[in-house]
């Protein structure tokens, strides 16, 4: 039998993702919308695409929790997303009581599972999953930290003309503006990105980076990115069942690493035990002051949660 990933919430980033999944030919998708029929007809158009693209998943639709039973991972993008104009903190409030419904159904049929949360605002979505699932920390994760390095990566190629494979860069902190570029650990074929830019292009893509998402509201309009975030979200759940070992940035509770008890974007080991490993770099004085700010940032929208779902 195949793992069955669950992803609810079928819209832009949820319907992306069971396409990347699908197309993987290695699992059983369910997929959970409130929408009726809307979950319904895009299983069914994901599964006859796969009579053309060469594969053979199950895919499901739903408006229920039934067929969600046995999880080995779910994917939660259920919400809404922004729209020009709005930061994604403004989410907060309905998001809150959305995911903290289908996080309560998702526990009940698939106890085992993990959690990968991608609705916005993102590390505190991951807050209340973790509240409301009572999983360990290691089972419920949030998708932030490799859409924002990706992004980097791609200003970095453009900027260069180089390969995106060719650029290693990782970004921690929280899923907003205060997001840690950490430009001292980027590197292009091995050499550090100060060998290959000036400070004032580097904090430009800096820049460009912490406003990746409001870039592309702004150009969509009428919603978010969704290629480069279910893309992301499903080399979590690769990394996660196939047992990849992969050191990526995720939003995750520490517990002491890097000197924090916040959810926030750090590198974790991602493999069948889930987040193995939260993995401490060596943070100079104004990153280690940088990430504190950032996990400050997320730590009020924490407490805001908590006080909405007194
Ligand atoms: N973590 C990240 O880096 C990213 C996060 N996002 C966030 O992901 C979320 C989804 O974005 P999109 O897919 O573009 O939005 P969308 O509007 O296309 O899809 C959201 C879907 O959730 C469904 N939904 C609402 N309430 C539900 C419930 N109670 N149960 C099941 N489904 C429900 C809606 O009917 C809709 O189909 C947003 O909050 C967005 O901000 C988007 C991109 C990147
Ligand atoms: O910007 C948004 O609202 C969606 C998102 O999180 C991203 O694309 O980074």
């Amino acid at each position: 039998m195949r793992p069955k990933i669950t992803v609810v919430g079928a819209g832009n980033v949820g319907g992306t993702v069971a396409q990347r999944l699908a197309e993987r030919n290695c699992y059983d998708v369910v997929l959970v919308d409130v929408v009726e029929g809307m979950p319904q007809g895009k299983a069914l158009d994901l599964m006859q695409a796969g009579a053309v693209y060469g594969h053979d998943a199950l895919v499901t639709g739903a408006n229920n929790y039934e067929e969600t039973g046995g999880s080995a991972v779910a994917v939660i993008t259920s919400g809404i997303a922004r729209k020009p104009g709005m930061s994604r903190d403004e989410l907060l409030s309905t998001n809150a009581r959305i995911v903290k419904g289908v996080v309560e159904h998702i526990v009940a049929r698939s106890p085992q599972a993990y959690l990968v949360m991608v609705t916005n605002p993102l590390d505190a979505m991951v807050h209340v999953a973790l509240k409301v699932s009572r999983f360990p920390r290691h089972r419920v994760l949030g998708m932030a930290g490799i859409l924002d390095s990706a992004r980097f990566r791609r200003f970095i190629s453009l900027e260069l003309g180089v390969s995106p494979a060719e650029i290693h860069a990782i970004v921690l902190g929280g899923h907003g503006d205060t997001m840690v570029p950490l430009l001292r650990h980027t590197t292009v074929a091995g050499r550090s990105i100060t060998e290959w830019l000036p400070k004032d292009r580097l904090e430009a893509l800096v820049k460009r980076t912490q406003d990746g998402g409001a870039e592309i509201v702004n150009l969509l309009k009428t919603g978010s990115a969704y290629y480069a975030p279910s893309a992301s979200a499903v080399e979590m759940v690769e990394a996660i069942v196939k047992d990849h070992k992969r050191i990526l940035p995720c939003s995750v509770k520490c517990e002491g690493e890097y000197g924090l008890r916040d959810i926030v974007g750090v590198p974790v080991q991602l493999g069948k035990g889930g987040a193995e490993r939260i993995v401490e770099f060596d943070l100079s004085a104004d990153e280690r002051a940088a990430l504190n700010t950032s996990a400050r940032a997320v730590r009020e929208l924490c407490d805001a949660v908590d006080r909405l779902m007194a």
